[in-house]
């Protein structure tokens, strides 16, 4: 049973309550191999939770099942009053790769999930949509570039707008920065930050970086090994919108120190 901790009592979670992913005693085994047990996890609209945890306990399986590219072995993932029993066009998703076609533009690329679900005349249709997108990162220039001119940022700002160009109910993202020098990944999250907040979008990030999950999220979920479970949830009641200067706040290192001595228990067995 995982346990929430508030590290602020000014308010009790975000304002928005609807449900948007329910995650139900979910479990995963390989073979004999258990690598999720009795995962529980709700996703509120416009929540922005995060997921951390020691290398091999289970997160890139959570979000693969939450993706719907994996079944569970048993349990319910529900989106939007639906299960999830395959890819679905309400998920948007980002890997640690950009993961661009070389031989299609910017603007192309981002209307490649258009293109493949309804074909090239609807892609047409959306490239003002794309272009829109592409000005809300602050790419609207390189539309017509190919991915080897664009740099590391660039070219996942372009997946933001690739994810985000299908209107997805909620963004599934799998260390989406961690590619990035750290300067450009700092801007990257408040980028994504506002991205967030502008559309009120509903996010999941699985990181290895605790002030990274720390700046970004309402809610962490921590998880533990063998097999893998959420240890406890910690709710971050930071005010929003978040900045980078918040990092150097007696309050974000207080968050942090809490999550690095739950990390360190655990790769420590105590
Ligand atoms: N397809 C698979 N077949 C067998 N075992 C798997 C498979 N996928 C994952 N595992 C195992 O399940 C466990 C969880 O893996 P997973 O990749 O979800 O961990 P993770 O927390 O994302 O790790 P990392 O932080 O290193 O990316 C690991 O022990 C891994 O070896």
């Amino acid at each position: 049973m995982s346990q929430v901790v508030k590290m602020d009592s000014r308010r009790e979670g975000p304002a928005v309550t609807r449900p948007v992913y329910q995650i139900e005693r979910m479990s995963k085994s390989f073979g004999a191999f258990r690598a999720l047990q009795g995962v529980n996890l709700t996703l509120n609209k416009g929540e922005f939770g995060a997921v951390i945890g020691s290398s091999g306990c289970g997160k890139s399986t959570l979000l693969k099942i939450m993706a719907g590219l994996m079944p569970p072995s048993s349990g319910r993932v529900v989106l939007a009053g639906k299960p999830v029993l395959g890819p679905r066009r309400d998920i948007g998703m980002m890997f640690q790769q950009a993961t661009l076609l070389p031989w299609k533009t910017t603007l192309e690329n981002v209307l490649l999930p258009i293109e493949i679900r309804d074909g090239k005349g609807a892609a047409r249709a959306a490239a003002g949509r794309a272009r829109d997108l592409l000005e809300l990162v602050g790419i609207g220039r390189a539309e017509k570039v190919y991915p080897g001119e664009l740099s590391g940022g660039m070219a996942q700002r372009a997946s933001i707008c690739r994810m985000l160009i299908s209107e997805p109910e909620v963004l599934l993202l799998d260390e989406p920065f961690s590619a990035l020098d750290e300067l450009t990944r700092d801007f990257m999250n408040m980028e994504l930050q506002r991205i967030c907040l502008e559309r009120h979008a509903t996010a999941f990030l699985v990181t290895h970086s605790i002030p990274e999950a720390v700046i970004l999220a309402d809610r962490i979920y921590i998880m533990q090994a063998n097999p893998g479970h959420v240890a406890e949830i910690v709710d971050i009641d930071l005010p929003r919108p978040r900045n980078l200067d918040m990092i150097n706040t007696p309050k974000f290192g207080e968050i942090v120190h809490y999550i690095r001595e739950k990390l360190g228990q655990e790769a420590f067995g105590t």
